[in-house]
């Protein structure tokens, strides 16, 4: 049984145009990029660091679920891998196609062979990951197997200490035929993107989907917290059960 519900009628054309299509999807050296989380009224988008707190509705959480229908890729930090261990597959209703788990993790933390998201792909549920790593790192020779042998592969890259490291993912992601990838966090992902997308000699960062939920999670919380203002603009608001989310695109 499906753990998410029908989506409110209104959702789908509010969250269209910001979405990727034919046309948007041309650019030969980045996918579309959708920057996309839920965080809490003071901008937190977990309790703790190291631990995963969950923020959306059922409405938003589904929400999630179809914007991952409509992207190629998701894409998260080690730190999200570490703390949610998630399944970064689509549960969305009559899915057809997975989209493709990318993990950032330049000193290659992790132990694949230990993962749900393992146990997702030998489930035929989700597709493996494409795992991206500094060129310097040491690859658990398990955790390399095991990606090859459903499918993923371990990319490396110039990643340690190169401030425009995100063209060359970005990039490299292109390379490999993915055309829209939705950023998910955590934290540290988010800050650095925006960050970059403001200082980059054009914007890289297409559309954001921000869930909030009506909570405050306190000091101790994750905060997504870019190091200088960044103004949005093409705003609009859903205002669901519990949730509103706001799309737009940052300015630079
Ligand atoms: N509410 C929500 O929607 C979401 C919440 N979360 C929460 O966020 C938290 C995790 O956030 P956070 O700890 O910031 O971790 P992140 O997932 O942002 O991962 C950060 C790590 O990824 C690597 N990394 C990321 N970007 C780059 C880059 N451009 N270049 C090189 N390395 C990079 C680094 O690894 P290294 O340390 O090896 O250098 C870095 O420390 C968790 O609590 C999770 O539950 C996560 C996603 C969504
Ligand atoms: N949209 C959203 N709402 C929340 O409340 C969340 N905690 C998250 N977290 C993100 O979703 C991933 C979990 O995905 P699976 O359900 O395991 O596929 C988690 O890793 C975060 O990226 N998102």
């Amino acid at each position: 049984m499906s753990e998410l519900i029908p989506l409110p009628q209104t959702l789908i054309p509010f969250l269209e145009p910001y979405f990727p299509n034919e046309s948007n999807t041309n650019h030969p050296k980045k996918p579309f990029v959708t920057l996309t989380y839920a965080q809490s009224l003071d901008s937190r988008i977990s309790a703790k660091p190291g631990t995963q707190t969950k923020l959306s509705h059922l409405e938003t959480k589904t929400m999630t679920h179809y914007i991952r229908t409509r992207h190629d890729a998701i894409l998260v930090g080690i730190g999200t891998i570490l703390a949610d261990d998630p399944k970064l597959n689509c549960r969305y209703p009559e899915t057809k196609s997975q989209p493709r788990p990318v993990i950032i993790d330049p000193n290659a933390k992790w132990k694949y062979q230990d993962s749900t998201l393992r146990k997702i792909c030998a489930e035929g549920k989700g597709l493996a990951p494409f795992i991206i790593v500094d060129e310097s790192a040491g690859i658990d020779s398990e955790s390399h197997n095991c990606v090859l042998e459903q499918g993923g592969k371990y990319v490396s890259l110039p990643l340690i200490g190169n401030t425009s490291n995100w063209a060359i993912i970005l990039d490299s992601l292109r390379q490999l035929g993915i055309k829209s990838v939705m950023i998910e966090g955590g934290a540290r992902v988010i800050n650095d993107l925006l960050d970059f997308n403001k200082f980059s000699e054009k914007p890289i960062i297409d559309s954001i989907i921000i869930t909030i939920a009506p909570v405050y999670l306190g000091i101790e919380g994750v905060q997504v917290s870019p190091s200088s203002r960044v103004d949005i603009t093409d705003v609009k608001w859903w205002q669901g059960e519990q949730d509103s989310v706001l799309c737009g695109r940052p300015l630079q």
